[in-house]
């Protein structure tokens, strides 16, 4: 192996921040996920997509602690196996969740619920205190342009667009400092405009973190994925970049095949 191959391959395996291996997850007797593998690197923007019931959101279960599996293991990079762990353990791990519904305080100004998030990352046991007094930290500063809220600031979050809303709770996240960032369909429901916002702004947290987002809007999926998992009944069919993942006729096949049951087609025009 040349020098350079060599280098390349560490660099690689350095950039890698969390692996999921061998995962299965069976409910009752059904066996929703079937040996799945998923390795996630920093800096990507890494989409996992396939038909409905694939297994994708319990993967993303599995990786922040919601479900255990029956076997294989989640482990970062510096050894912690997440696997063992509880999900409050997971977050300060540093691994985030965002689930398709926003969890946001709406009776809370946008202020209070980014304190609230700043405050809960420092004590967990201090997150009954709501902190009112609209104090905006630089590290609340800097979520606040990220996330392009600095107008709606003192706004009442359930005052707030379904787009602003979804940023708002991004921003949440964020001042947890996660290293990986898992997203279950974010731009659902988002307008066309509230979509590239949202796009431009992962690739802007994908800069400094590892994000993960299972999506079914594909054209979103060509837009701004760097890297695509495909999964299929549990299990991963396909992994690569939009342009490979297109080309593979399996992934046509399964989407194509269950064009009726399934709201998204990965057309490969
Ligand atoms: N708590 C549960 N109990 C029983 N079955 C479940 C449970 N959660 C998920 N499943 C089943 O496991 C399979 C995988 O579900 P999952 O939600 O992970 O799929 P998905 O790829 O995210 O699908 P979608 O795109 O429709 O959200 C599905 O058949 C689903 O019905």
């Amino acid at each position: 192996m040349s020098q350079s191959v060599r280098k390349n391959l560490k660099s690689t395996e350095a950039a890698s921040v969390l692996l999921a291996e061998d995962i299965t997850v069976a409910f009752g007797g059904f066996v929703a996920v079937k040996g799945m593998n998923l390795k996630l690197h920093a800096h990507d923007l890494h989409f996992l997509i396939g038909p409905n019931g694939a297994g994708k959101t319990t993967m993303l279960d599995v990786i922040c602690g919601k479900t255990k599996p029956l076997s294989g293991t989640v482990r970062l990079n510096d050894g912690t196996e997440l696997t063992r762990l509880k999900e409050h353990q997971i977050v300060r791990k540093g691994v985030g969740r965002k689930f398709q519904a926003p969890s946001i305080f709406g009776g809370l100004t946008v202020q209070e619920n980014l304190a609230l998030a700043a405050e809960s990352q420092r004590s967990p046991l201090r997150t009954l205190r709501i902190p009112r007094y609209g104090k905006i930290s630089a590290a609340m500063e800097r979520v606040i342009q990220q996330i392009g809220l600095q107008d709606r600031v003192y706004t009442r979050a359930g005052a707030l667009s379904h787009g602003e809303k979804q940023w708002l709770e991004i921003g949440m996240l964020l001042l947890q400092e996660p290293r990986v960032l898992l997203l279950d369909e974010p731009v659902a429901g988002m307008t066309d405009e509230e979509t590239h916002k949202t796009g431009r702004l992962l690739q802007d947290i994908a800069q400094e973190r590892s994000v993960v987002v299972v999506e079914h809007d594909m054209e979103f999926v060509r837009e701004y994925a760097a890297k695509v998992t495909v999964m299929h009944e549990g299990k991963l069919l396909k992994e690569g970049t939009m342009a490979e993942v297109q080309e593979d006729p399996r992934v046509a096949e399964v989407y194509l095949g269950k064009r009726r049951d399934d709201h998204a087609v990965i057309a490969t025009n």
